[in-house]
């Protein structure tokens, strides 16, 4: 050891490993009888460390440092060692298992210690062995504490494995919470309409709350964007935000989806704990996209996660308690579902303690122009170097649609009109044509009010005409696109939606 011992302090050991092995001699409190050591034993312990030790760490029996290395202490901060002593043990060195061995009298003979970085010595994590310090007797009086600095090679296959695993987790845990954590703040949900301004004022007044919120609104106006601008604001923004669509998963997959399974649960090949939206969505949001499409059997489930705030994963009887934030969407009308006993009364009123009406686009056409700006922005980025634009004659066409697929057809015609045109500048006549393609009549996707009574028969053959072409057009891209999911983009409306009505049409997904 090169640091000299030191002297002429309450607390003080002096510790010296020379070629005839350890030595101690403690003068005052606690380790009055450190000499009694055995010497043989002492030397045997550490003699073999003599070349590798870097570190030494002396503590009494209150776990106060009584001894400590000069460059450990530089480790953590400490220009002089004697600002160490007489600390607590943990006041110096940041979770040090010290007292656990003057508690229990019991070696940790090898253990990792993490070490935070400190100016010119990065945070890298030590070997370090801990051994009691006791009488013949095997009263405890102390304990010392040795760390390895640089001599990995003779513990590197433990060591190395420790640090892999070490990134591997810090990896998984970042992907994790990446992967489950609110995309979108308030500032996204662009609009300075009226009807607009005072959704999200009503909004960031739920998201301080605990309450469920239940949006409603068309497809495409914006309820999943508003469902994670509510999560990054509440209090439970640092927790997970998990969705889960009720129209996107087979009913018969749902329960499991949402409340997980147990080991076993299932005979064959999958026998293991499968977890569910609500067990990885705890402490944070579980968005249900959809609610409407939820069926009546796992409906009483939720609504025993709401009133008891508790479930069970599929094949247990073990009851979890549920702290989860429930915010749920639907396109559909929900008291007609209740009426037509689709729906639980008590689970929509459960529900609907704050709902949030999202206006379709056509009654809030001063938000056309900025929300055109936003996602004209964020195509330009895509592509560096371009700047697009929008004439004015473009817009007056635009706020002259109907939008029944809302801000997701807005921004599919814009893409659209962008690909058609040859010029940054999107012009009137560059929008008409990327509005006439595919984009289907109003009538056929709106979920405006139904025909007022005593509608006409011939009111009624337009409706039908409408779901007839309404079946084409789905048909159609379904034939056209690769996936459920690229015909929906086509169609300007949501993947949800699209579900429900090929469910309603008995369409099939294209087989490809
Ligand atoms: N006010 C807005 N400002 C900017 N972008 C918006 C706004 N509202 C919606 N969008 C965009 O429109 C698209 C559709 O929005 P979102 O998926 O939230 O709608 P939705 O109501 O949940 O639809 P669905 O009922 O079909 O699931 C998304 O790309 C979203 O980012």
């Amino acid at each position: 050891m090169n640091d000299a011992s030191v002297s002429s302090w309450d607390l003080e050991v002096h510790l010296d490993i020379d070629r005839h092995g350890i030595r101690a001699l403690a003068d005052l409190a606690g380790i009055e009888d450190f000499t009694s050591l055995r010497p043989s034993a002492m030397h045997a312990v550490f003699k073999p460390f003599e070349r590798v030790i870097e570190g030494t760490l002396v503590v009494d029996r209150e776990a106060r440092i009584v001894w400590i290395s000069e460059r450990y202490a530089k480790r953590f901060g400490l220009s002089d060692p004697r600002q160490a002593l007489g600390r607590p043990c943990e006041e110096v060195i940041p979770h040090s298992r010290m007292r656990e061995i003057v508690r229990s009298g019991r070696p940790i003979l090898l253990d990792i210690l993490d070490v935070p970085g400190q100016p010119g010595a990065p945070g890298r994590p030590l070997i370090v062995i801990r051994l009691p310090l006791q009488r013949e007797d095997g009263e405890v009086l102390g304990a010392v504490g040795f760390a390895l600095f640089d001599e990995w090679a003779s513990l590197s296959p433990i060591v190395s494995r420790f640090l892999a695993m070490q990134e591997e987790l810090a990896a998984a845990r970042k992907g994790r919470s990446q992967g489950r954590q609110a995309k979108y703040s308030f500032s996204d949900f662009v609009g300075r309409s009226p009807a607009t301004l005072e959704l999200k004022r009503m909004a960031r007044r739920a998201a301080a709350t605990h309450s469920p919120v239940l949006l409603l609104g068309e497809t495409g106006t914006g309820k999943e964007l508003l469902a994670h601008a509510i999560h990054a604001a509440s209090p439970r923004a640092h927790k997970p935000f998990v969705s889960l669509s009720m129209a996107a998963i087979p009913d018969a997959l749902l329960e499991a989806e949402l409340f997980g399974v147990a080991a076993g649960a299932y005979t064959g090949a999958d026998k293991r704990e499968r977890q569910g939206k609500l067990h990885i969505a705890q402490g944070g949001t579980l968005f249900l996209d959809e609610i409407g499409d939820m069926p009546l059997g796992v409906q009483a489930k939720l609504l025993r996660v709401l009133q008891e705030k508790e479930f069970e994963a599929l094949g247990s009887n073990e009851v979890v308690r549920a702290d989860v934030r429930i915010i749920a969407a639907t396109s559909r009308r929900l008291p007609e579902l209740v009426r037509d006993g689709l729906f639980r009364a008590d689970l929509y009123y459960r529900l609907d303690v704050l709902s949030l009406a999202v206006p379709p686009l056509r009654q809030r056409l001063d938000d056309l122009e900025p929300i055109c700006e936003a996602l004209l922005e964020g195509f330009a980025d895509a592509r560096p170097g371009q700047a697009f634009e929008l004439d004015p004659e473009a817009l007056a066409v635009l706020s002259r649609h109907h939008w029944p697929g809302n801000i997701r057809e807005l921004r599919n015609v814009l893409e659209r009109a962008l690909v058609l045109s040859d010029s940054p500048v999107l012009t009137a006549a560059s929008v008409r044509s990327a509005l006439t393609p595919a984009a289907p009549p109003a009538a056929a996707f709106t979920t405006d009010l139904p025909p007022a009574p005593g509608s006409t028969t011939a009111d009624a053959g337009h409706a039908q005409a409408m779901s007839q072409y309404e079946r084409r057009l789905i048909e159609q891209a379904l034939s056209e696109c690769r996936s459920v999911a690229a015909a929906a983009r086509r169609l300007g409306i949501g993947r949800a939606t699209l579900y429900r009505k090929m469910a309603a049409y008995h369409l099939a997904r294209a087989s490809r």
